[in-house]
C-alpha cells in the first residue's frame, strides 16, 4: 500500500467514491494502493453482487436490510422507481461488509443490473382484500417484463429469484422473455414460494407443540390458493396427523397471504415474513453458487415432474441455480386429489403468462 493511503485526504477521497458510487475510482487513489470499497470483500471473503428491484417497497425494503446483513454479499444494488435514495442511505450506515447503491427510474436500470451475480424481484403491486394474485397480472407481467428485458441485457447469467404476484404466470412471463432475448435457462429462474412452507411450518410446528426451525414441510405446485399443496404426508421429523388437523393445515396454508390480505385491511400483503422468506431463499441460493453441498429448497421453476411445464417442488440448489429438479416423493389420496386441482389451475395461469408474451 502507498505510504500515504491512510492519510485523512486519501481516507476522505475513499469515503466519498463510496458515497457517490456510480464515480468511478480516482487513478490516483489507485496509484496509492486504495481500492473502491465494493471491491474490498471480492478477495479472501466469497462476494456475491445481488440486485434488488423493487427496492422501496414493503417487501424490498426489509429484504434489502436482511441482504445486507448476509455476509455472502459484497455489492448490494438497491433499484426502484420511487424512493430509493432514502433507503439506500438508510441502509448503507449498517455497519455489515456489502457495499449498497441505491439507483432510481428506468434510465438507471441498467446500471443497477450490470454484473449482478444475484436478481431479487419483489417489484409489483400487492393485493387488497377481496382481490385474487391473478387479479395482479396486467400490471404485474408488464413490471416483470420489463425488469427481465433488462436482466437479459445486462446480467443474462444472473440467478433471478422472482417474487412478484401471480409467481404462477410471471415466471412464465420471465421466461419467455428470456428466450425471446436467447439467454433462457432454466436452472436461473426461480419462483420464490418460501413463505408458503414457512407458513406451513410455522402452522404445522402449532399443531405439534414444536419449534418450528425444527419442522420442514415440503410445499409443491404454485403459489396461489389451491396450487399451494402442502405435503403433510411429508413433514420432517415423521408425524401424523388427524383428518381435522389435515384438513386445517391445508386450509390454513393455502390461504396464509389471504389472512394477512384481510388483518391488514387494504395496507397490502404479505411483507415482513415474505422479506424474510426471500432473504433465506436468496441465501441459499447464495450458498449454492458458492458451491456448498446438499442445498435443498422449495421453488416454483421449470419441471418435468408433471405434465406441467413449472411446478415447484423441491430443488437442489447449486452453482448454477436449480442443478436438480426433486421428485414429488409418494403422495396419499388426499394429496393426490389437491394435485389434480392444482395442476388444472396453474395450467391455465402459466398459458396466461406465455399468452401475454404472444400478444
Ligand atoms: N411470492 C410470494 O410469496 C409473495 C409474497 C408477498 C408478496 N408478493 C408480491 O410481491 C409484490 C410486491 O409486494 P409489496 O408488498 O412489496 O408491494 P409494494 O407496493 O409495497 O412495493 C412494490 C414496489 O415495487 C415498485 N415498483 C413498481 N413498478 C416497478 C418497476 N417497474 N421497477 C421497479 N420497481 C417497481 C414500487 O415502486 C414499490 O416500491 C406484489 O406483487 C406481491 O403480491 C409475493
Ligand atoms: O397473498 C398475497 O397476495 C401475497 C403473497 O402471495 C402471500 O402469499 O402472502
Amino acid at each position: 500500500m502507498h505510504p500515504d493511503a491512510t492519510s485523512p485526504s486519501h481516507r476522505i477521497a475513499r469515503v466519498a467514491a463510496h458515497l457517490n458510487p456510480l464515480t468511478p475510482p480516482r487513478p490516483q487513489m489507485e496509484e496509492a494502493g486504495l481500492r473502491p470499497v465494493a471491491c474490498r470483500a471480492k478477495g479472501a471473503a466469497p462476494g456475491f453482487k445481488v440486485a434488488v428491484l423493487g427496492a422501496a417497497g414493503g417487501i424490498g425494503q426489509s429484504l434489502s436490510l436482511l441482504m445486507k446483513m448476509n455476509p455472502l454479499v459484497s455489492v448490494l444494488h438497491l433499484y426502484d422507481v420511487v424512493n430509493t435514495p432514502g433507503v439506500t442511505a438508510d441502509v448503507s450506515h449498517m455497519d455489515t461488509t456489502a457495499v449498497v447503491r441505491g439507483f432510481l427510474g428506468q434510465q438507471q436500470l441498467e446500471a443497477a443490473l450490470t454484473g449482478m451475480d444475484l436478481v431479487i424481484i419483489p417489484a409489483g403491486l400487492p393485493r387488497k382484500p377481496g382481490m385474487t394474485r391473478d387479479d395482479l397480472f396486467n400490471k404485474n407481467a408488464g413490471i416483470v417484463r420489463s425488469l427481465c428485458e433488462g436482466i437479459a441485457k445486462c446480467c443474462p447469467n444472473a440467478i433471478v429469484n422472482l417474487i412478484s404476484n401471480p409467481v404462477n404466470s410471471t415466471v412464465p412471463v420471465a421466461a419467455e422473455v428470456f428466450k425471446r432475448a436467447g439467454t433462457y435457462c432454466p436452472k436461473r429462474l426461480l419462483g420464490v414460494t418460501t413463505l408458503d412452507v414457512a407458513r406451513a411450518n410455522t402452522f404445522v410446528a402449532e399443531v405439534l407443540g414444536v419449534d418450528p426451525r425444527d419442522v420442514s414441510v415440503p410445499v409443491v405446485g404454485g403459489h396461489a390458493g389451491v396450487t399451494i399443496l402442502p405435503l403433510l404426508s411429508q413433514v420432517s421429523p415423521p408425524c401424523s396427523f388427524t383428518a381435522d388437523e389435515i384438513s386445517y393445515l391445508t386450509n390454513r396454508i393455502q390461504n396464509g397471504g389471504t389472512e394477512v390480505v384481510e388483518a391488514k385491511a387494504g395496507a397490502g400483503s404479505a411483507t415482513l415474513s415474505m422479506a424474510f422468506a426471500a432473504a433465506k431463499f436468496a441465501d441459499a441460493c447464495l450458498r449454492g453458487m458458492r458451491g456448498d453441498a446438499g442445498i435443498v429448497e422449495c421453488s416454483y421453476v421449470a419441471s418435468e415432474v408433471t405434465e406441467l411445464p413449472f411446478f415447484a417442488t423441491k430443488v437442489r440448489l447449486g452453482r448454477g441455480g436449480a442443478e436438480e429438479i426433486l421428485p414429488l416423493g409418494p403422495l396419499n389420496d388426499f394429496e393426490r386429489a389437491g394435485l389434480e386441482m392444482a395442476k388444472k389451475e396453474l395450467a391455465e395461469s402459466i398459458q396466461k403468462g406465455v399468452a401475454f408474451m404472444n400478444k
